[in-house]
């Protein structure tokens, strides 16, 4: 068999179509998708039932037969392991018990505790890795530390970050302590999803783009790239993508920086832009604006063509810039597939 499509890109290799998944390809804008989070339950039910994980995981696959499938979880699960609880508030998003002083980060659970709560996010990739289309590449994921960082301070999401930024800002210790722990927690778990069957991982650090100067080198770049040098001395050859979402000037040079195989762009950038400053060294994914899977149309097609001509001359893997959203249009996504794969 030839090698599978994401793979190859990752590798560098520039193919005649780009392959494609699609941020929360699994997702509220499906109507099986509701209908399996209706039958769980709740969302962290969802997340907690392997069977029902794996199915939704495989519904976007079905559906639309994308080159990738990303594992169905949560980057809050991590954090919820090491102690805090985690809920959700109906239509608001996820709360979680707060974590903003030395005392409280020393009481989080030691990072090996974590399989205890997490055993069933392996079991679903190890159902996935059964389950999924041979040509289809199973994604596992993390959270990067800052964002996990800003979920567990703040205890819920902030348009600023702005409770993160104090704690740095005045408990320097508590706060890289923190961000230690979470380092240290997410090369554990993501070692674990590897074993368990994901190809390639995923760190996800949405809020990158709010840490200026010093604090994005020291707290988007170094602890990715702590987290991307110990899971290839783990699993060497491990492709890993990362996503400092809206990181703008930062994107330059980080997969050098942390040692990704890819940068996943958001599309606060042009592509052209990216392609001439980031595709320049080494892969990319991304950056079709998820608006269009809402309105569709001749936009749509036109601003699909133009991500796949900006990108079309280096590695990359075709994706939105950031999750599609549950008013989405289904037949919108098929028409993107469409563009993508026929031109
Ligand atoms: C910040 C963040 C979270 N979760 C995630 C991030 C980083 C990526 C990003 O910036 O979007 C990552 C995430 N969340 C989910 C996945 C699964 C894989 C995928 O389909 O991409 C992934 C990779 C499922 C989910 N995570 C969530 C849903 C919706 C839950 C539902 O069914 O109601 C899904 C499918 C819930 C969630 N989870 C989180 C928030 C803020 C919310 C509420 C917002 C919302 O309701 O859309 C935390």
């Amino acid at each position: 068999m030839t090698e599978k499509t994401i793979l190859r890109a990752l590798k560098g290799e520039v193919l005649p179509t780009p392959p494609i998944w699609m941020m929360r390809q699994a997702g509220r804008y499906l109507p099986e998708y509701r209908a399996t989070r209706a039958q769980a339950g709740d969302f962290l039910k969802l997340c907690y039932n392997p069977e029902l994980a794996a199915e939704v995981t495989l519904q976007p696959i079905r559906r639309y037969g994308f080159d990738a499938a990303i594992l169905f979880a949560d980057i809050l699960l991590l954090p919820q392991a090491l102690g805090p609880e985690l809920w959700f508030e109906t239509g608001e998003g996820p709360r979680m018990q707060t974590t903003t002083t030395m005392a409280e980060v020393q009481a989080l659970k030691p990072s090996h505790a974590i399989h205890d709560t997490l055993a069933p996010v392996y079991e679903t990739v190890r159902r996935l890795s059964r389950d999924l289309p041979r040509e289809t590449t199973l994604i596992g994921f993390a959270g990067a530390p800052w964002t996990v960082a800003t979920y567990m301070i703040a205890g819920r999401g902030s348009k600023d970050q702005g409770a993160a930024h104090a704690l740095k800002n005045t408990d320097r210790a508590a706060f890289a302590a923190l961000i230690d722990r979470i380092t240290e927690a997410t090369v554990l778990y993501l070692s674990e999803q590897v074993k368990a069957g994901a190809e390639v991982v995923k760190l996800f650090d949405s809020w990158a783009g709010s840490l200026k100067g010093e604090d994005f080198t020291e707290f988007a770049v170094k602890p990715a790239a702590r987290i991307i040098a110990e899971l290839k001395t783990l699993h060497p050859g491990l492709p890993v993508i990362a996503f400092p979402r809206e990181a703008g000037q930062g994107y330059i040079g980080f997969a050098q920086a942390t040692g990704a195989d890819c940068v996943a762009i958001d599309n606060s950038v042009s592509p052209e832009w990216a392609a001439a400053h980031v595709q320049v060294s080494g892969c990319v994914q991304g950056n079709l604006s998820p608006e269009h899977m809402v309105t569709g149309g001749d936009d749509l097609v036109r601003e699909t063509r133009r991500v796949v001509e900006a990108f079309r001359k280096g590695p990359h893997i075709f994706n939105l810039g950031h999750g599609i959203t549950p008013d989405a249009d289904p037949e919108n996504v098929a028409l993107m597939i469409e563009t993508v794969r026929r031109g």
